[in-house]
């Protein structure tokens, strides 16, 4: 296992009566994404300002460490060692893209032909070399997301806060933004994510944490927090209403359909889940002639634990054959 990129224990953060953030423990580990999902206001742009030490922690605060840093002791040490875009974009619209990143590369005390050499190069990668010199504000939605990534780039940070990068954006964009998150760990960075979007946790997490209530009320990978939720099962159907009554027979913990030739068993989805009943269908000698797995999805982990219950989580379905 690597060391963690981020660690903070038992954090607190409150404005006046109101606490926002009530006692949260996080680690992320090195090169991973993490994602920190939660309904609006439940702290996550709060969580990421402390982290990026734009706002100081409550005094009841544990130890919060990035990048290796104690936060408290060497806030200059952290701000070196990270990059922080999304909902406080550091594009000037009146410049030029190009004149964004050599802006940047002064701040960070590049020599001119550094400067020019690192923005020409990350222009280049993230598909802004036609729109190098129009001016930031005529930019699409996607290309300033990209502009601005590419400027926190330009420091060669290891940890990368990106709080919702894809807010916003179309389908295409969000692929997009979705690819250059990927090969940015794939690089070695650590990102730490907030995202309203579950499917973009479930695609790019690593591990995500749901905060609710100014507390982390589950933590794990996707898969994990989609067990936490009950109601999977796996489908089968027949069209032979004796390989029906056999596989009925067979399987005993099955909620039978009669009308419908169809057997519902309750499982997690798991390989070794699924292996039984196909094992206790090849003894028994009969074959179903469909089968699916129905597994919650992040929705379904994401209303249960926000007690969101206004609206009615659906189950998916993911045919197998
Ligand atoms: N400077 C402030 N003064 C007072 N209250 C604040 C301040 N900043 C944030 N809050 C409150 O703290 C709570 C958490 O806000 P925060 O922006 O961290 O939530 P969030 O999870 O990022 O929400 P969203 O998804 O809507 O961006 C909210 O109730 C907000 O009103």
């Amino acid at each position: 296992m690597t060391d963690p990129a981020i660690t903070a224990n038992g954090l607190r953060k409150s404005y006046g009566d109101k606490t926002v953030l009530d006692g949260v423990d996080l680690a992320v580990q090195e090169g991973t994404i993490f994602a920190l999902l939660g309904p609006n206001g439940a702290g996550k742009t709060t969580t990421v300002q402390i982290l990026t030490t734009l706002i100081s922690p409550g005094p009841a605060s544990g130890p919060i460490r990035v990048g290796g840093h104690d936060l408290a002791i060497h806030p200059q040490s952290v701000r070196a060692a990270i990059g922080v875009t999304g909902q406080f974009s550091a594009v000037d619209g009146l410049i030029t893209g190009e004149e964004n990143m050599l802006l940047m590369a002064d701040l960070h005390h590049l020599s001119k032909r550094e400067g020019r050499r690192v923005t020409a190069e990350l222009l280049a990668r993230f598909d802004l070399v036609d729109a190098a010199r129009k001016p930031a504000s005529t930019y699409s939605g996607g290309m300033k997301r990209r502009l601005d990534i590419a400027m926190t780039l330009v420091g060669d940070p290891r940890i990368i806060f990106l709080d919702e990068p894809t807010t916003g954006l179309d389908p295409r964009s969000r692929h997009n933004m979705w690819r250059i998150i990927r090969e940015l760990v794939a690089d070695g960075v650590t990102v730490f994510l907030t995202t309203q979007y579950l499917e973009e946790a479930d695609e790019l997490a690593d591990r995500i944490a749901v905060l609710n209530d100014g507390r982390i009320a589950a933590e794990g990978t996707a898969e994990e927090l989609k067990r936490l939720v009950p109601g999977g099962h796996v489908r089968l159907r027949f069209t032979d209403p004796a390989a029906y009554r056999s596989a009925a027979t067979a399987l005993t913990d099955a909620a039978r359909g009669d009308e419908s030739l169809a057997l519902q068993i309750p499982s997690d989805g798991s390989q070794r889940e699924l292996r039984s009943v196909l094992d206790r269908l090849d003894t028994a000698g009969v074959e179903a002639d469909e089968l699916t797995v129905h597994t919650p999805d992040l929705d379904d982990v994401f209303f249960a634990l926000t007690s969101t219950t206004a609206d009615i989580p659906h189950q998916p379905e993911e045919t197998v054959r």
